[in-house]
């Protein structure tokens, strides 16, 4: 725990809600936004922190950047108590809101950033580095003389993690950084951050509901819901049965003609259209068996096997502990 970047121990936020309760009435409710959550994210690491809407994810994110106190528990980021050192915290760390921009509306994006340098009090010579840097491989060029409120919303998404980044912060937040982009934008954002992740070493917490980002960016993922954390481990583990109750995977089966449901031991048919089928068999079972009991039994042109689709396996995992 220790050489940890960012841990948590036992963390909670509860917030105090007041309702109006019909017309003089007020009723005071508490929300546990976070319930006790520990977990520790090594220097280097790229983890994704993902849950269902209200789970839970931003009240984290706030608080380990210090916009937020929690209510219990132990945090620290780079060593450093955020909510009590919230300004020298913000020298070691770098946050990007998909939803929001840090840049100055009517600004060209350059004369942003020669703020943010006086902000962070970023000595010049490293400032024109990490700038040329990242100019570079956010293809920010062109864009450099146009006012913010002028950028798509894929040039500005770039525009908003090369600012986070003039200060070479240890940690990178980064909230929905994909939301509302077309696929080139995309890949062009991911690419970046693996870049970034590998070359520099960023620890990266990433938020999203895009499980692409996850798929491609991130080896760790921690999965929360109403405020615990309910997974954390690599994603491949997602599709362990143990931790998703009854994870499947699929044989495709193509055959001569159409045929009524087939019947192969170990397994279930739930889709039928046309000569191909669809069977459903537990996801820790070998395929092998099933192949050569459809193969010996029907006339068989094709076969594929399918994973389960990871949105399937987290939308099951919601459900399951909801
Ligand atoms: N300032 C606040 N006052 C009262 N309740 C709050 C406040 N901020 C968040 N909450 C509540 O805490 C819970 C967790 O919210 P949070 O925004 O952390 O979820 P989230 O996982 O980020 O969700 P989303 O994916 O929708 O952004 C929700 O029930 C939310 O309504």
């Amino acid at each position: 725990m220790d050489d940890a970047l960012i841990s948590l121990d036992g963390v909670e936020k509860v917030f105090d809600v007041r309702r109006r309760v019909g017309l003089m009435r007020r009723e005071k409710r508490q929300v546990r936004a976070v319930d006790g959550i520990s977990f520790a994210v090594a220097r280097g690491e790229m983890v994704g922190y993902i849950g269902p809407n209200g789970a839970g994810k931003s009240t984290t994110i706030k608080m380990l950047t210090g916009i937020l106190t929690p209510s219990g528990g132990r945090l620290r980021v780079a060593g450093i108590d955020p909510a009590r050192e919230r300004v020298r915290l913000a020298q070691r760390i770098g946050v990007v809101f998909g939803q929001r921009t840090t840049l100055w509306w009517d600004l060209p994006l350059k004369d942003s950033y020669g703020l943010m340098r006086r902000m962070y009090r970023v000595p010049r010579a490293r400032f024109e580095e990490n700038l040329e840097r990242c100019v570079d491989r956010l293809d920010l060029g062109e864009l450099l003389d146009v006012p913010v409120r002028q950028l798509s919303l894929g040039q500005r998404m770039r525009g908003d993690i090369a600012a986070a980044l003039l200060h070479d912060p240890d940690v990178l937040y980064l909230d929905e950084p994909t939301i509302g982009l077309d696929v080139v934008s995309k890949a062009k954002v991911r690419g970046f951050l693996r870049q970034l992740n590998e070359e520099r070493g960023t620890t990266v917490l990433l938020t999203t509901h895009d499980l692409q980002d996850i798929e491609q960016l991130c080896e760790r993922v921690m999965v929360i819901d109403h405020g615990r954390l309910m997974y954390d481990g690599a994603l491949g583990g997602l599709h362990a049965a143990g931790s998703v109750g009854e994870s499947e995977r699929t044989l495709v089966v193509d055959l001569e003609r159409e045929l009524g449901p087939i019947s192969v031991p170990g397994a279930r048919v739930v889709k039928v259209e046309g000569p191909r089928q669809w069977l459903a068999f537990p996801a820790g079972a070998s395929a092998a068996p099933l192949v050569s009991a459809v193969a010996a039994e029907y006339p068989l042109v094709d076969l594929s096997v399918r994973e389960p689709d990871i949105e399937d396996v987290i939308a099951r995992m919601y459900a399951g502990r909801g």
